[in-house]
């Protein structure tokens, strides 16, 4: 399914009416239905229920006088707000306002203290909220009355539906300025958003539902559309059956560039999640003092010892002149987990980088050495894929990470387009940026894969997918089997998973994909 800007969705909302001649008001009055309906589907029935139903004067307030129609005619006692400036109300709302006053229920201005005193009323004997105070028009920080209604809607102690997007939530980013409505679910209208799924903007969301509220479906999957989220029908597409004249030289020969003294786990956990998410040879090469310790962690794979000039870590002429050749006997080369950040070992990463020409996967320390000189990306003999998480991230592009999160997505597509490398970059919402602009979100994973290794085990997975995956989409198909081995992992661990749960679950992860299931 596309996610989509606010500008696309405008976009969006302007050909159903010029190319399909369907006017604002129909579409609203789609969405009012199909808001009572989840509703009435969050409550169970909302016959003799109090719903509190907050408008603004935009076209989100529109959909919520629409669907109190359609609540009251099943029978719901409705309490009604204007929480916008009513001489502000725009021409398709003005309309759902009048029909609902017209069937006798008041609508509420919020102007006065006293008006305050009346919603907070309304809230305390409430059975449900529906929110329809600001849409994918919301921008800044809130003015102080709806802020405070805000406030009292969280404070409430009963269900809240959102619709299209929590009030105070930005849609294309998930920044909340100073509040927003905690909602129990959210309707998204005709496409999710990135505020759905980023930031603070996922938690006030709730349980996502969308509803395509009419508008033909040439529109919503209008390949200008470029952002989209990586559901199961999805990655599965990007799972091929493996043929059965397949044998290990096929199905992708993987050499790991990995570990330092002190850090052996993020070697041996990458390593074995390229050979658990099915690639046929997976190699280490680690620094020659450390190899006995990898050789006895990994059965599967073979490890190759690399001299060192400084004890444990990687890095030097010599390392240098064996890596480079090793490389050309494999498919794809993976460098960084637990790497270290010395001096020398930076050389070596960013030599490699240059010298090789074979397909890269940069993880973590990898990342780091390349933080003053991210140019060295574009040297790179195929388009490299690289797996930061927020703050190597910043770290790379020289921003904060406040100022990541004021843009992630438009920061992570032009950052894949000037290097021309594919960002997958790691947070609650894990997102894949390619050169040309495409974005795709995750729709898996949760807070108890926040776990030291969980991210060695992503580096693993893409790059032991690289041979396998249709479509160059090996970052893609990564993500979805990582977070869904993670959300495996969470039902039996819960926030006592460790990063091996992860490694654990990637094989039932795969077979899970490739059943349909
Ligand atoms: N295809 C679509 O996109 C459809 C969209 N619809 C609805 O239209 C919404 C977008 O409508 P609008 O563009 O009218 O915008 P909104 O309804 O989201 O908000 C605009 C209103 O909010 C006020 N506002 C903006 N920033 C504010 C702030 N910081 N503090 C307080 N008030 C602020 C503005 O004064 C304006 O009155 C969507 O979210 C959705 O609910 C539906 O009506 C049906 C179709
Ligand atoms: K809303």
């Amino acid at each position: 399914m596309k996610v989509s800007l606010v500008k696309e969705m405008r976009a969006v909302d302007r050909r159903a009416g010029e190319e399909y001649g369907l006017p604002e008001v129909v579409l609203m009055e789609n969405a009012g239905r199909q808001t009572a309906a989840e509703m009435i589907s969050l409550l169970g029935s909302v016959r003799g229920k109090t719903i509190c139903v907050l408008a603004g004067s935009g076209n989100n307030g529109g959909d919520a006088f629409a669907a109190a129609r359609y609540l009251a005619n099943e029978g719901a006692d409705l309490k009604v707000f204007l929480t916008g400036n009513p001489d502000h109300l725009k021409a398709s709302p003005s309309i759902m306002k009048q029909a609902l006053t017209a069937m006798g229920i008041a609508v509420h201005d919020l102007t006065g203290d006293r008006d305050m005193d009346r919603l907070r009323l309304a809230l305390r004997f409430a059975d449900g909220v529906l929110d329809g105070i600001l849409g994918t028009g919301f921008r800044g920080t809130l003015r102080p009355v709806v802020r405070q209604a805000v406030e009292l809607v969280n404070a409430a102690h009963c269900p809240v539906l959102a619709i299209d997007i929590p009030s105070g939530v930005e849609a294309d980013t998930g920044e909340v300025g100073d509040a927003a409505v905690q909602a129990t679910r959210t309707l998204a209208l005709g496409l999710p958003k990135p505020g759905h799924l980023l930031g603070l903007g996922a938690t006030c969301t709730g349980k996502l539902c969308v509803d395509s509220i009419g508008i033909p479906h040439e529109l919503l999957e209008d390949e200008a559309m470029q952002q989209a989220c990586i559901d199961g029908r999805m990655a599965a597409a990007l799972l091929p059956a493996r043929p059965r004249t397949a044998h290990k030289g096929t199905c992708g020969r993987i050499l790991v560039v990995a570990g330092s003294r002190g850090m052996t786990g993020a070697a041996a956990l990458c390593t074995s999640a390229c050979l658990r998410v099915g690639c046929g040879i997976a190699t280490l090469a680690v620094p020659d003092s450390q190899q006995p310790i990898l050789a006895a962690k990994l059965t599967e794979a073979m490890t190759v010892p690399v001299p060192e000039e400084q004890a444990g870590v990687l890095g030097g002429d010599e390392a240098l002149k064996l890596l480079v050749p090793l490389t050309e006997g494999y498919d794809t080369v993976l460098i960084g987990p637990g790497l270290g950040r010395a001096k020398v070992t930076g050389e070596l990463v960013r030599a490699l980088v240059r010298e090789t020409d074979r397909p890269l996967v940069l993880d973590a320390d990898a990342i780091y050495a390349l933080r003053d000189n991210p140019e060295i990306l574009r040297e790179a003999k195929h388009v490299p894929i690289l797996t930061p998480h927020l703050g190597e991230m910043a770290g790379l592009l020289g921003l904060s990470v406040e100022d990541l999160r004021e843009d992630i997505v438009g920061i992570a597509r032009d950052a894949a387009a000037e290097y021309h490398a594919v960002f997958v970059l790691k947070s609650e919402c894990t997102l894949v940026a390619f050169p040309d602009g495409r974005v795709f979100f995750t729709t898996k994973g949760n807070a108890g894969m926040a776990t030291a290794g969980a991210g060695d085990v992503l580096a693993g997975t893409i790059a032991g997918l690289m041979e396998q995956a249709a479509d160059g989409m090996a970052p893609v198909l990564g993500v979805y089997l990582h977070g869904l081995a993670g959300d495996l992992a969470y039902g039996e661990r819960a926030e006592g998973l460790i990063a091996g749960d992860i490694l654990a679950k990637l094989p039932e992860a795969r077979r899970l994909l490739q059943a349909g299931e």
